[in-house]
C-alpha cells in the first residue's frame, strides 16, 4: 500500500507540476504530510437523463495538522466530496487517499475511529439523553469508561452543553448541533471533518470552537476540514479551498488569497474568484465557437484582459510554499479530462485513447475484505436498539401488544356464525278464520308438519311471518328479510301422499310438498349459512318425525353421508381455516414494517451515516437490527400464539414448536422483505407506502383467506412465487393435519422460506452496492 501511495503523490505531481512538498516527496512523506489528496475526483447522482454531475475533475490537498475551510455556494458539492472523503459515497472516477489510505479499505481505518464526523444533519437519537449518546458512541470505539466521563465533563463545559440527563429531543437546534459536534470531538480522532458545525451557534461559542479547532491542530497535530457558510469565519483556517460547481477554484491560505486578489475579506477575494471563473469560462465558451468557425489558432491561445486573471497566472503569482492554487484549464467550464491520476499496481485505471487526452476510468475493484463483526459495536449497537424500543412506551406498546391486537380483533370479527337473521315465513297451512296460529304434534301424526319443521330452524334465523307471499318477497327485495320460506295451502297432506306413494308419486303431488325458498343472495356467505341451516333443520326433522313412527330415523334421508373427517374436525370453521395465514402475515408484516422504518429514518436523520463513519459496518447494523428484532419476534409470536391457542381456542394438532419455528422464519423473511425496501426508500413516507401496499396482494394471493385452489391457473403460479404461500401451507398442515416436517408440504415451506431470506439478503447488498455509486 505504501508504494501504492508513493506512486500516486508520484504521478499527481508529475502532471499537476506542484512544487510544494504535498506532491512531489517520492519517499512516502506524501503519508505523512497530507491527511488527505483527492484527485480528478469526479461524483454525479441519479442515471440517464436525470443524472446530475456534483464533482468535476476536483483536485484537493488537506496537510496533516492543518485546519482546512472548505468554501463554497449552497449545492457546490462540499458535503458530496466530505461524503466521499469518509467513505459513505464513491467517487464515479479520481482517487481518494485519506490518512495515506484509499477510505474504505481495511488498511485505512476510514471510516472508523480515526475520523471524527460531523454531518449536516443532526444525526442523534432524540430519546437518548446527552449522557447516553456520548456514552454510546464511547462503546462504538471501545473507550474506557473513565476516558469517557472526562470527555463528557469537558465537553459538557467546553460547548456550554445543557445538563447531561436532558433528552435530546428536548433540546434546542442550536443545543443540538452542539452535542452533534461534542460526538464528533468526543474520541479524539487524527482528523475531523465537521459539515457547517457553527450554524446556529452564537458568536461567542463560535469564537471558542474555532479556538479549540486550532488547539487540536496546533497542539496535537489533528487535522481539522471544515465547511461553513459564514467565509470570514474560515480566516483562521491555514488553507481555504473556495469550491464552486464541483472543482476547487482555489486552495489557498487565507493571506495569500487576500493578497492575491488584493480583496480586503475573504468574501470579495471568493466573490472576484466567482467572477474570474465565469468571464474565463464565457471565454472558453466563445473560443470554441471559434473554432467550429476555423479560428483554431486564437482558440488555442485565448486572450484576456488583466483582470481576467488566467488560471496559470494565479498559480504562478501565488506563493507556493504554503499550499497551491490549482484552477484548472477547463473544455467548456465543464470537469476536466486533461488531468490524470494513475495508481499502478492497486486497483484503479486510466486508459488513455488515441492519444487526445481523453481518458476512460474504471471503476475501482476493491477486493472483497470481510472484517469479524466487532463485540464492543455489536454490543453498543444492540443496546441502543432497546434502549429506542424500551424508552417509549408507546412504540413498546405498539410492537409487542399490535400483532396480539390484530389476532383478537380477526378471531372476535371473524368466521362467526352471523345471528339476527330474519327470513320472511307464508305459510299458508294455517287457517285465517282461526288466528293463523302454528299448532303442531310431535306424535307420528302428519298434521301442520310445517310448523313442526319451522321448530327445527336454528335461533340465528328470526321467523318473521307474512300473510302472503308477495308481501314477504317485498320485504325481501327491501332487505328487510334475507328469503322467503313458503308453504303450499296442503304441504302436509302433500308431503303424506308422497311418503306413501314412494317412488310413484307425481309431479305435481312432488312440488306441491315442496317447501320452497327465495333467497337474497347478494351475500355469499349469509347465503350459505341460511342453506346450510334450513337444510339441516329438515334433516332433524324429518330424523325426529321417523322416530316418533317407530321407524329407522335415519329412514329416507338422502344417502349421502359426510362420516368423520379423516382430518380436523366437522364443521371446521372459517376462522380456524384462517388462522395459520392469519398468524404468518400478522407477523411478516410487521417485522416488514418495523425493519424498513428503523433502517429509513436511521438513514434519513444521518444517524445510518454517523455510525458508518464511525467504523461500524454494515453487517453489525444488520445483525444489532436481526438480535433487536429477533426478540420482538419471540414476544410477537409469543403472544399471537397465545392468543390464538388459549383465548380462542384453535386446534393445533401438530408440534407447536414446529408452527413456532415455521412463523419465526417468516418474521425473517419479513425483516428481510423490510431491509429490502429501506434499501430502495430514502424516507419512511415511501417505505410505508411500499410496505402497506404489499399488503393486500401478498395476503390475498398467498392464500390467506381464500384456497389458492380457487384461483385461476396462472394466478396460483404467482400465488406459489410469493413468500408467505408455501410457509401458510406448510403452517396449515401442521395446525390442521398434526404433520410433522418429514412431510413434503411442511419442509417445503421450511425450506423455501429459508431462501427467501438468502435472495432478498443477496438483492439488499446489490441494491446496496449499485445505490453507493449512484448515490
Ligand atoms: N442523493 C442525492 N441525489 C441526487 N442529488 C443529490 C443528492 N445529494 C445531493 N445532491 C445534489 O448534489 C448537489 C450538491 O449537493 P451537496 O449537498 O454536496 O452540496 P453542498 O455544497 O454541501 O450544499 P450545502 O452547502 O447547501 O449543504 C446539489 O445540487 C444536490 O441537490
Amino acid at each position: 500500500m505504501e508504494k501504492d501511495v508513493e506512486e500516486f503523490a508520484v504521478t499527481v505531481s508529475s502532471h499537476h507540476q506542484l512544487e510544494s512538498e504535498t506532491n512531489i516527496n517520492p519517499s512516502g512523506s506524501s503519508r505523512i504530510n497530507q491527511a488527505v489528496l483527492v484527485r480528478n475526483a469526479t461524483k454525479s447522482y441519479g442515471v440517464g437523463r436525470n443524472r446530475c454531475a456534483v464533482l468535476e475533475g476536483l483536485d484537493m490537498t488537506v496537510k496533516r495538522g492543518s485546519i482546512y475551510g472548505l468554501l463554497g455556494a449552497s449545492g457546490c458539492g462540499k458535503t458530496t466530496l466530505l461524503s466521499c472523503i469518509v467513505g459513505r459515497r464513491s467517487l464515479n472516477s479520481g482517487d481518494i487517499l485519506v490518512l495515506g489510505n484509499e477510505p474504505g479499505t481495511l488498511e485505512s481505518g476510514v471510516p472508523g475511529p480515526r475520523v471524527g464526523y460531523m454531518p449536516q444533519e443532526l444525526a442523534l437519537y432524540g430519546d437518548f439523553t446527552i449522557k447516553e449518546t456520548l456514552q454510546y458512541f464511547g462503546r462504538i470505539y471501545n473507550l474506557r469508561s473513565a476516558f469517557v466521563d472526562s470527555q463528557l465533563e469537558f465537553l459538557s463545559t467546553f460547548l456550554d452543553l445543557p445538563p447531561s440527563d436532558r433528552y435530546v429531543r428536548t433540546l434546542s437546534g442550536g443545543q443540538q448541533r452542539r452535542v452533534s459536534f461534542a460526538v464528533a470531538l468526543f474520541h479524539e480522532p487524527e482528523l475531523l471533518i465537521l459539515d457547517e458545525p457553527t450554524v446556529g451557534v452564537d458568536p461567542l461559542l463560535r469564537h471558542s470552537i474555532w479556538n479549540h479547532l486550532l488547539r487540536q491542530s496546533v497542539d496535537h497535530g489533528r487535522t481539522v476540514i471544515v465547511t461553513t457558510h459564514y467565509i470570514e469565519e474560515a480566516r483562521q483556517a491555514n488553507t481555504i479551498g473556495m469550491m464552486r460547481s464541483g472543482r476547487l477554484l482555489a486552495e489557498e491560505s487565507p493571506n495569500n488569497l487576500l493578497r492575491n486578489f488584493r480583496r480586503p475579506s475573504l468574501e470579495d477575494a471568493f466573490l472576484k474568484l466567482c467572477m474570474d471563473e465565469q468571464r474565463a469560462e464565457s471565454m472558453a465558451n466563445a473560443s470554441i465557437s471559434n473554432v467550429t468557425n476555423g479560428n483554431t489558432e486564437e482558440a488555442q491561445h485565448p486572450q484576456g484582459d488583466q483582470d481576467n486573471v488566467d488560471c496559470e497566472d494565479v498559480v504562478s503569482q501565488t506563493d507556493m510554499t504554503e499550499t497551491n492554487v490549482h484552477r484548472q484549464r477547463h473544455n467548456n467550464g465543464r470537469g476536466s479530462v486533461d488531468s490524470t491520476t494513475s495508481y499502478s499496481g492497486s486497483t484503479l485505471f486510466n486508459l488513455g485513447i488515441g492519444g487526445t487526452g481523453t481518458k476512460i476510468r474504471k471503476r475501482k475493484n476493491h477486493s472483497l475484505k470481510v472484517s469479524l463483526p466487532s463485540l464492543h459495536r455489536l454490543g453498543a449497537l444492540i443496546r441502543k436498539n432497546y434502549l429506542m424500543t424500551f424508552r417509549n412506551i408507546g412504540i413498546f406498546v405498539f410492537i409487542y401488544f399490535m400483532p396480539a391486537f390484530q389476532a383478537t380483533v380477526f378471531n372476535v370479527t371473524l368466521g362467526h356464525e352471523p345471528t339476527g337473521l330474519k327470513i320472511g315465513v307464508v305459510n299458508d297451512e294455517l287457517n285465517p278464520s282461526q288466528g293463523r296460529i302454528c299448532n303442531y304434534s310431535t306424535d307420528c301424526s302428519y298434521s301442520m308438519l310445517s310448523c313442526r319443521y319451522l321448530r327445527y330452524i336454528k335461533d340465528n334465523i328470526i321467523q318473521v311471518p307474512y300473510e302472503n307471499v308477495s308481501e314477504a318477497m317485498d320485504a325481501g327485495k327491501n332487505g328487510r328479510v334475507w328469503g322467503v320460506i313458503h308453504f303450499g295451502r296442503n304441504f302436509t297432506e302433500e308431503f303424506e301422499i308422497r311418503q306413501s306413494e314412494g317412488d310413484s308419486a307425481n309431479l305435481e303431488n312432488i312440488i306441491r310438498s315442496r317447501i320452497s325458498i327465495n333467497m337474497d343472495s347478494s351475500n355469499q356467505q349469509i347465503d350459505v349459512f341460511i342453506e346450510k341451516w334450513i337444510l339441516e333443520a329438515f334433516g332433524d326433522f324429518f330424523k325426529d318425525f321417523m322416530r316418533a313412527c317407530q321407524h329407522e330415523p335415519e329412514a329416507g334421508y338422502i344417502p349421502v353421508v359426510f362420516m368423520d373427517p379423516v382430518y380436523g374436525q366437522k364443521d371446521t370453521t372459517f376462522t380456524e381455516f384462517m388462522a395459520p395465514g392469519l398468524i404468518i402475515s400478522i407477523v411478516y408484516f410487521m417485522a416488514v414494517s418495523l425493519t424498513a422504518g428503523v433502517f429509513v429514518s436511521e438513514r434519513k436523520q444521518g444517524l445510518l451515516d454517523r455510525c458508518l463513519v464511525a467504523g461500524v459496518t454494515m453487517t453489525e447494523i444488520l445483525i444489532g437490527q436481526l438480535i433487536n428484532q429477533f426478540s420482538m419476534l419471540i414476544g410477537q409470536t409469543t403472544l399471537v400464539f397465545l392468543c390464538m391457542l388459549l383465548a380462542f381456542n384453535i386446534p393445533c394438532h401438530g408440534n407447536l414448536a414446529l408452527a413456532v419455528f415455521i412463523t419465526f422464519l417468516q418474521g425473517f423473511v419479513g425483516m428481510c422483505f423490510g431491509l429490502l425496501i429501506a434499501t430502495f426508500c430514502d424516507n419512511e413516507n415511501s417505505a410505508l407506502l411500499l410496505s402497506q401496499a404489499s399488503f393486500l396482494p401478498f395476503t390475498v394471493i398467498s392464500g390467506v383467506c381464500w384456497p389458492i385452489e380457487g384461483m385461476p391457473p396462472y394466478l396460483r403460479k404467482i400465488a406459489y412465487s410469493m413468500p408467505l404461500t408455501y410457509a401458510i401451507e406448510a403452517l396449515r398442515c401442521v395446525f390442521a393435519r398434526g404433520w410433522g416436517i418429514e412431510r413434503v408440504d411442511v419442509y417445503l415451506g421450511i425450506v423455501i422460506s429459508m431462501a427467501w431470506i438468502l435472495v432478498l439478503l443477496i438483492l439488499c447488498l446489490i441494491v446496496l452496492r449499485i445505490r453507493k455509486y449512484s448515490r
